[in-house]
């Protein structure tokens, strides 16, 4: 079933004398329950048409359904947990406590239920953090912070996960790491997931589909559906299909790049 529709949006930014194209005439439909890459050159739109699918910037033309509803009223009925490059935790609370916090915020004064509190240490410890319940940000690296925001996003009950560059403060062997924690908790928890990534790798093993964008202003240069099997693993990298995967996007980058 088709829960996120984008149906030709564009979008103009002017500062001062300056307009600045960042989309142009975007549509793409997101399926319940699918993990969908945005991937493109530095300054093509991606972090923008996530903030506005999240109702955080609104288009200028166009049209966004989600489950029905506009962005924001999908936002005002907490649709959505969003992940930031940088893990947004509360240094004053200690990292079960941070995990409470969407439902501090968001559900109008509801608390977890035990259920909610137990699942939530139970993600915690799916990424090794098992250990760490009761410890403050400043005592975990940042790989293990940004963890702890990315299972809080699964535990917060939103059906929908905006991801925009999660791993990029990352080092290369942390980053392989959680992308196979990820994978592990999404598979086991299906929620729709819009994931901005730079890295073909990365959105290839992650996704079911690519959204591969254009140069400045935005557009959708292709759509990849990635027919790769579930489980992935890290022997799925190994194999001449995902390569293949690779192989195609790279291209497609690059022929935009040199356009
Ligand atoms: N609030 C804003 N005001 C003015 N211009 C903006 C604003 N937000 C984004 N832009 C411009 O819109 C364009 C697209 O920006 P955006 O951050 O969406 O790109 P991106 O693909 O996510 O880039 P990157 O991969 O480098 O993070 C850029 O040229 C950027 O300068």
């Amino acid at each position: 079933m088709t829960y996120i529709t984008v149906n030709r949006i564009s979008k103009k930014f002017k500062r001062r004398d300056q307009i600045t194209e960042a989309l142009r005439d975007v549509g793409i439909e997101i399926e319940q329950g699918t993990f969908v890459s945005l991937i493109g050159p530095s300054g093509c739109g991606k972090s923008t048409l996530l903030r506005i699918i999240g109702g955080l910037e609104t288009a200028d033309d166009g049209d966004i359904r989600v489950g029905g509803v506009t962005p924001i009223e999908a936002q005002s009925d907490k649709q959505f947990g969003f992940v930031p490059q940088a893990p947004a935790l509360f240094p004053w609370r200690t990292v079960i406590e941070n995990m409470r916090l969407p439902f501090e915020v968001n559900r109008k004064g509801g608390r977890q239920t035990p259920e909610q509190s137990e699942e939530a240490k139970e993600l915690l410890r799916s990424v090794g953090l098992g250990e760490f319940l009761d410890a403050y940000p400043k005592e975990l690296s940042g790989g293990m912070q940004q963890r702890v925001g990315i299972v809080r996003a699964f535990a917060s009950g939103a059906p929908i996960l905006l991801m925009d560059e999660p791993f990029s403060a990352l080092d290369e062997i942390t980053r392989e790491m959680i992308r196979y924690q990820l994978v592990e908790i999404w598979e086991k928890h299906k929620k729709t997931v819009v994931f901005v990534t730079h890295s073909i790798r990365e959105a290839v093993f992650l996704s079911d589909k690519i959204v591969v964008m254009s140069n400045r202003p935005g557009r959708i240069s292709e759509i990849v559906d990635v027919d790769l099997p579930r489980p992935r693993s890290h022997e799925l990298e190994e194999t001449s299909e995902y390569q293949r995967y690779v192989h195609h996007i790279k291209g497609l980058l690059r022929e935009r790049w040199e356009q």
